[in-house]
């Protein structure tokens, strides 16, 4: 099988065998030409010869449409994910036209019924969901701290910062700190807030800034990297048995 994940910033991929074991993976920024990067990966795709191909997109209709032109080349049966909020392993009152299909699959890959978790998925932005014995009680988006520092940064006249890391929560005596340490208490802050608000939430994060944020987060935290792809298993398993 190969297993897609296009996001805002990156594309990921999972080429995995017959008894699930992944053999191979990578993300790359796409720069807002998926079609194009997925063109230049088709050989290495072709190679493994998947016989299915599973894919979340949050990239919008125009690029998926562009990307559906590229993958019906491959002569591989594909299929986009749609949202499902009376899944079996997972109901969600959330609005299901809106719901994002990476987040609601990074969800539906955490979600185990018999826990209350908060999964969190820290990519081009950074989502909050609540889950309750395998009822989404809903969540909170935030822009990443990327995404933060470049708003500061283009909506000021003397912010300048565009680069420098994330290592503090501790106040700045500099604006290159205050900048970095401001927006990091912004998403460890709100974290803090909602897992001291639902104590008995086990904490799970996710994605490629998942590492700089749960370092200072005051709860022990599950960092897991293979939600996104365990969600679309159990998503394409539930629909081939239906
Ligand atoms: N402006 C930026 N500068 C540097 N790195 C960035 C920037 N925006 C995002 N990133 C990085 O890109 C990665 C995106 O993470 P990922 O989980 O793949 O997000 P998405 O699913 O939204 O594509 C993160 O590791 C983040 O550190
Ligand atoms: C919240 C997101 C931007 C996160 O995307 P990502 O950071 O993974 O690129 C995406 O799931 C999305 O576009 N969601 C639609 C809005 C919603 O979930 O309500
Ligand atoms: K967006």
């Amino acid at each position: 099988m190969l297993w897609l994940d296009l996001g805002n910033t990156r594309l990921k991929y999972w080429l995995t065998d017959d008894i699930g074991q992944i053999v191979d993976h990578d993300a790359k920024q796409h720069l807002q030409a998926p079609a194009e990067l997925l063109m230049g990966l088709t050989d290495r795709f072709e190679r493994y010869a998947p016989d299915f191909i599973g894919i979340s997109s949050v990239l919008g209709e125009a690029l998926n449409i562009k990307v559906t032109e590229t993958l019906s080349r491959l002569n591989i049966p594909f299929e986009f994910v749609h949202v499902d909020a009376a899944h079996p392993l997972m109901r969600s009152d959330y609005n299901d036209q809106q719901l994002g299909c990476d987040r609601w699959l990074q969800m539906l890959g955490a979600v185990d019924k018999k826990k209350r978790q908060c999964v969190i998925g820290c990519g081009t932005a950074v989502t909050i969901d609540l889950i309750d014995h395998a009822t989404h009680l809903g969540g909170y988006i935030f822009p990443s701290i990327y995404l933060q520092r470049e708003s500061l940064f283009s909506g000021t006249k003397q912010i300048t910062i565009s680069n420098g890391a994330f290592d503090s929560v501790g106040q700045g005596m500099t604006t290159q700190d205050a900048v970095h340490r401001g927006i990091l208490l912004s998403i460890v802050g709100a974290i803090n807030e909602i897992s001291h608000r639902h104590p008995n939430f086990e904490v799970i994060m996710t994605g490629g800034d998942a590492a700089i944020i749960a370092q200072h987060v005051n709860r022990p935290v599950r960092l897991r990297d293979d939600l996104l792809l365990n969600g679309l298993a159990r998503y394409f398993d539930h629909s081939k048995q239906t």
